[in-house]
């Protein structure tokens, strides 16, 4: 490897016309994870990635894959592979021909068509027109054309987009795979709930600008801390209770008191003390939809 990282992307601007899609934008990727990129629709994200594989010329900073521009790459196929739309392919073609076919013009052995097409778990499909595939099914077949050079470097714009909660599980497993194999993967999405389970860290843009990037237990913490969620017919009198005991109650709305911390077995004992009937008693961890929200706020950029 020629370079620490698998993607650099430092000062990055690009502007179209008089709008600025990216904004002085820097951030990393590692070898051996998987970093999701996200931020609302217009944030910049696809402007991005085009300019690391080169389809986007950027008017300032410097975007890097495996320690170069993507054009100085000795071999691209073999060093990036990029998901960046899943629309063109010819409909009557089979799956398996459109790689063939692939393969051939990037002088990749045909041995290897089948090895990806196993690999993403085509299987039977690969035989069929893709003007039939399912989407789920056109995200694989694009993942697959992806593979073909054996690439330690993985852009997907997106693959998330449409995939049934099945579908997201085995792009999570995918992912989470090419990663443990030591290849560095860039994923982005417009919310970071939906990647909760497939990466390593977020990379939050908003307005072209970065926003944060940070390893995904921490943007989790951004959420708050847990809370203790208790249901009971007297909540106000609960509440003064709870107060008088030292408890933080940070929210009393309708029949539900809300309580800093996870110790739900002290706060439901004060209720059973003095003779409060509980209906629900339920402990919240802290949720990266919220942390999402509270790092984009304001940021929505629909331009
Ligand atoms: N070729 C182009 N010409 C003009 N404007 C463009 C071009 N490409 C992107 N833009 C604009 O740049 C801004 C950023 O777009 P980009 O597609 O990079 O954002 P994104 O974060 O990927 O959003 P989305 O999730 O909607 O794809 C948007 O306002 C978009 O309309």
């Amino acid at each position: 490897m020629t370079s620490a990282y698998a993607i650099e992307v430092e000062a990055l601007t690009k502007t179209f016309g008089t709008l600025k899609a990216v904004d002085g934008l820097s951030f990393t990727v590692e070898y051996g994870s998987v970093v999701g990129f996200i931020g609302p629709n217009g944030a910049g994200k696809t402007t991005t990635m085009r300019s690391l594989v080169g389809h986007v010329r950027p008017d300032a900073g410097r975007v890097h894959v495996a320690g170069r521009p993507y054009r100085d790459l000795a071999d691209p196929l073999g060093t990036v592979g990029a998901v960046l739309e899943t629309g063109a392919v010819h409909p009557g073609r089979s799956g398996r021909n459109h790689l063939r076919i692939l393969a051939r013009q990037a002088g990749i052995p045909r041995r290897r068509v089948e090895e990806v097409i196993d690999g993403v778990g085509l299987g039977q499909a690969a035989g069929r027109r893709v003007g039939g595939y399912s989407l789920g099914m056109r995200q694989r077949l694009a993942l697959a054309a992806a593979l073909l050079g054996d690439p330690a470097i993985l852009m997907l714009d997106e693959p998330a987009n449409g995939l049934d909660p099945e579908g997201i599980r085995w792009l999570r497993e995918f992912l989470r795979g090419l990663a443990a194999q030591g290849r560095g993967v860039l994923v982005s999405s417009h919310g970071l709930p939906e990647l909760a389970l497939m990466i390593d860290e977020a990379v939050v843009v908003g307005h072209g600008q970065l926003i944060t990037q940070q390893p995904l237990a921490d943007l989790r913490k951004l959420g708050g801390g847990p809370t203790v969620q208790i249901s009971v017919p007297e909540p106000d009198r609960l509440a003064a209770l709870l107060r008088e005991q030292g408890h933080q109650v940070l929210e009393c709305a309708g029949p539900i008191v809300t309580v800093a911390g996870d110790d739900a077995r002290s706060v439901g004992r004060v209720a059973f003390d003095h003779g409060i009937g509980v209906h629900r008693l339920l402990v919240e961890e802290p949720s990266l939809e919220e942390a999402y929200f509270r790092l984009t706020t304001g940021k929505d950029s629909i331009r």
